[in-house]
């Protein structure tokens, strides 16, 4: 038995499917077991007779993390409605570049991060995430800081989790902080908006706690729970609906499509992107908010794609949700020069409108590239559709731009 086989036969029990065992193997350069998680050898690495490897293999499932990032989500956004009904003018706080952070922003960051540490406890961790500690840190921040440790603390005790003692200040401050990964295309690394929409959230509209899983730099899995969210079609097909029930959780795992189950957990169904090939009978998403995004744009791109319906506008990355279940067909967001976009606000959504069936592209037609760090550096903007849509949609944003352009 060579070096190698030997060393895999010895380690084929449970230790294998751990991922820091899988970073073990990497650091020795075992190109056969390397190969395993090269997501274009993934199907090959499948014949492999060795039952190590099939061990590994069956791991990149992420089932795993799929339930635990679930898990976080669900126990977030039970701590963000319970601020929402009762949200107090001195809950809502401005960070430094101006945009508004809520207890429950920082709450959720503390939640989603302590239950994926708990679920996956052999798993190396790495968050990026929206929120960090500082303002916290200091003296102004020490109520503010109480009030988050009592919501985390509540919302664990009404879960009725055991496997959390009572959690101190200093407990929640390292939660938050745990998010301060720069993620990369190495590795795999958690991707968390605690609240995307925080200004929908504030004024008592959508907003959704998104959590991703990035594996080399890529999305592998997405949840985005929706707790305002209607469970029965919006826009301009809800005179379909029947229920008025509210609160969805969309999640999706690469290759595995996307499902929504209600946010109380009733049973999942499988979505996908609406299938319309005529713009006259799509209608499309954007921002509520027009410092996010530039109606102007999108209504002279929906104009020239021959859009008739007009745009249905509302925060956060529901609109990604709402388009996996084919409420919508097309999501436009364009925003004002000089913004930067960040992972955050497109790893989870994506991959639930890629799994559904959907394209999401910059306006040049890219991929979104989710590899270099917290940054996504796109052309312009971003846009979402079937794949019917998207030759034509791609066609109306070039001219649009361009018409722009040299009106400037
Ligand atoms: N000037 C700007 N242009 C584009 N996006 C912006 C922006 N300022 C903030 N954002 C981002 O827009 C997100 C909300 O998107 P939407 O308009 O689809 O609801 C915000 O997420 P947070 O609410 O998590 O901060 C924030 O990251
Ligand atoms: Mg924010
Ligand atoms: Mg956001
Ligand atoms: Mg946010």
């Amino acid at each position: 038995m060579g070096t190698q086989t030997r060393w895999l036969v010895a380690t084929r029990a449970a230790a294998i499917t751990d991922w820091s065992c899988c970073q073990t193997f990497r650091k020795k350069s075992i190109t056969t077991t390397v190969s395993c998680f090269s997501s274009t050898t993934r199907s090959s690495s499948l014949s492999c007779t060795w039952s190590p490897l099939t061990t590994i293999v069956s791991s990149m499932s992420y089932d795993k993390e799929l339930a635990a990032a679930k898990k976080a989500a669900t126990l977030a956004a039970r701590l963000c409605q319970k601020v929402q009904k009762a949200l107090l003018q001195s809950d809502v706080h401005s960070k430094s570049d101006k945009s508004p952070v809520t207890v429950a922003d920082y709450g959720s960051q503390a939640l989603v991060s302590l239950t994926l540490e708990r679920e996956l406890p052999s798993q190396q961790f790495s968050l990026v995430a929206e929120e960090d500690s500082g303002d916290l840190r200091e003296e102004s921040g020490q109520d503010t800081l109480r009030r988050i440790t009592a919501l985390v603390n509540d919302t664990i005790a009404n879960e009725g989790s055991h496997s959390f003692s009572i959690l101190t200040t200093d407990d929640v401050l390292k939660a938050i902080d745990s998010g301060k990964s720069e993620g990369g295309s190495i590795g795999r690394h958690w991707v968390l908006d605690p609240i995307d929409g925080t200004k929908g959230f504030v004024r008592g509209d959508q907003y959704a706690i998104a959590l991703a899983l990035l594996d080399e730099g890529k999305v592998v899995l997405g949840v985005l729970a929706c707790p305002n969210l209607p469970l029965a079609t919006i826009g301009h097909n809800e005179q379909h609906s029947s229920s008025n029930e509210v609160g969805c959780l969309f999640f999706a795992k690469v290759g595995d499509g996307t499902y929504l189950q209600a946010l109380d957990g009733s049973t999942q169904t499988k979505v996908n992107v609406s299938a319309v090939d005529n713009p006259e009978e799509a209608s499309f998403f954007e921002s509520y908010e027009a410092a996010h995004s530039s109606h102007d744009l999108s209504s002279t791109i929906a104009e020239k794609l021959g859009v008739k319906a007009p745009p249905v506008r509302i925060d956060s990355q529901a609109k990604y949700g709402a388009l996996s279940r084919g409420d919508g067909a097309i999501y436009l967001r364009f925003p004002h020069k000089g913004y930067r976009e960040k992972i955050w606000d497109h790893a989870a959504g994506s991959i639930v409108v890629t799994e559904a069936g959907g394209i999401v592209s910059d306006a040049a037609g890219n991929p979104l590239d989710f590899s270099k760090g917290k940054f996504l550096d796109v052309d312009t903007g971003i846009i979402v559709t079937n794949q019917n849509l998207m030759p034509s949609l791609l066609r109306a944003v070039k001219e649009s731009l361009n018409e722009k352009a040299s009106s400037l």
